[in-house]
């Protein structure tokens, strides 16, 4: 590297998720050791664009941040990067854009800059790349969408309180003999739905890879009230729908100009007061939202954050740009952003929890 200071950025892009933090302290932490300067940009990519906004990330600064959730740099998943616009439909960050992007990182003397986000996000940093620029990625999502790594973190912090609330709506559930519709997170992936409804406890999972047809769902209710349970506890993703019917949207936004991904939302609802119509069975939905996302990140999530965070600077050391780092057959690797954001990651119908849940009797609504 030479003896004059190398300078890497950070960044972190899309919906916030737990073990940001553990990132951006390793990162800082592991520059620190090898006598680097890190530029944290303010609020994703648009702190790259003027006014370009940064701070500059000293490592006494950050002890402790891995412990706490969201990010201190700020992120956004609305402005002017927008790549991903509904289910496998890109968009190229315009060329204006992208200059400007360019002066910053030059003007900064930027030598690498490790952009953290999910897959809209790395769609955009494999677009600042093609461009020239020396971008290195780490996977984030809480909805385990990112294919090319088995596991990225905020997943199971995300599943672990989607578990917890399982546990509380159903005490609430069974003392007034209700169907309970519970809506989570995870876009255009099940992966929450299922993780989160199979350890807490879901009697139906709903999930986007399977359309659901509403009288498998209301005959798996009067099965279950004919049996004597008090209860059915229904998971719902945000993205699945009925098969012959639409993904349920909020579009107030995209009219209000704020560019992004569509917002996914409300299909819990729709599915409550069907079921209710259907069966007589007094149903209610509680629609998890953002406290899936909010917190502080699990132990797991926290270290491997820690390993994220170390592997994306020694792939910015060995000037490896264009690549994400990625965690397969049990360890820390990488491979190329473009190859990471080509495929959605979802959950294959006939994986083994689904094969197993259906094993002990939970219904998947088809
Ligand atoms: N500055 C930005 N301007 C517009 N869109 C952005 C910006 N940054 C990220 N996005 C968009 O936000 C969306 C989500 O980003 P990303 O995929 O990184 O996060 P995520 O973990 O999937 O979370 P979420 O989708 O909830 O935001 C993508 O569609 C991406 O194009
Ligand atoms: O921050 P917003 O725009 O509400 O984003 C919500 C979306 O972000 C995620 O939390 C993470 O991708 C999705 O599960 C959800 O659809
Ligand atoms: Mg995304």
């Amino acid at each position: 590297m030479g003896t004059e200071a190398f300078r890497v950025g950070i960044l972190t892009s899309g919906g916030d998720c737990p073990g940001l933090n553990a990132v951006i302290r390793a990162v800082v932490a592991a520059s620190c050791q090898r006598g680097w300067e890190v530029y944290g940009f303010i609020d994703g990519f648009e702190g790259l664009l003027s006014p370009v906004r940064y701070r500059i990330l000293e490592e006494p600064a950050t002890a402790g941040i891995a412990s706490l959730g969201g990010t201190i740099l700020g992120t956004t998943n609305r402005g002017r990067f927008a790549t991903r616009v509904g289910l496998g439909e890109i968009q190229r960050i315009p060329k204006t854009v992208l200059d400007e992007v360019w002066e910053t990182v030059e003007g900064l003397q930027i030598g690498g800059l490790i952009c953290i986000g999910g897959d809209g996000s790395l769609t955009a940093a494999q677009q600042l790349f093609e461009a020239g620029l020396p971008i290195v990625g780490v996977p984030k999502t809480i909805d385990n969408d990112i294919s090319a790594t088995s596991i990225s973190f905020g997943f199971y912090s995300a599943v672990e309180f989607v578990t917890q609330a399982l546990d509380r709506l159903r005490s609430t559930a069974i003392s007034h003999r209700r169907v309970m519709v519970v809506e989570v997170m995870g876009r255009y992936s099940g992966w929450i739905a299922l993780f989160g409804g199979l350890a807490g406890g879901a009697d139906v999972i709903l999930l986007p890879e399977i359309p659901f047809h509403y009288e498998k769902i209301a005959h798996e209710v009067r099965k279950r009230v004919a049996e004597g349970a008090l209860q059915t506890m229904i998971v719902v993703a945000e993205g699945a729908r009925p098969a012959h019917g639409q993904l349920v949207t909020q579009d107030e936004d995209t009219e209000k100009g704020l560019i992004g991904e569509i917002r996914l939302g409300g299909i819990g609802r729709h599915v409550a007061s069907m079921i209710e119509r259907m069966t007589s069975r007094e149903s209610r939905e509680v629609v998890l939202g953002h406290l899936q996302r909010g917190g502080p990140p699990t132990a797991l999530d926290r270290n491997l954050g820690m390993l994220f965070g170390v592997a994306a600077v020694r792939l910015v050391e060995e000037k490896r740009f264009g690549e994400m780092v990625a965690f397969g057959n049990e360890r820390v690797g990488s491979v190329s952003i473009q190859e990471a954001v080509r495929q959605t990651k979802t959950v294959p119908p006939d994986c083994e929890e689904i094969v197993a849940a259906r094993a002990v009797g939970i219904a998947f609504g088809n």
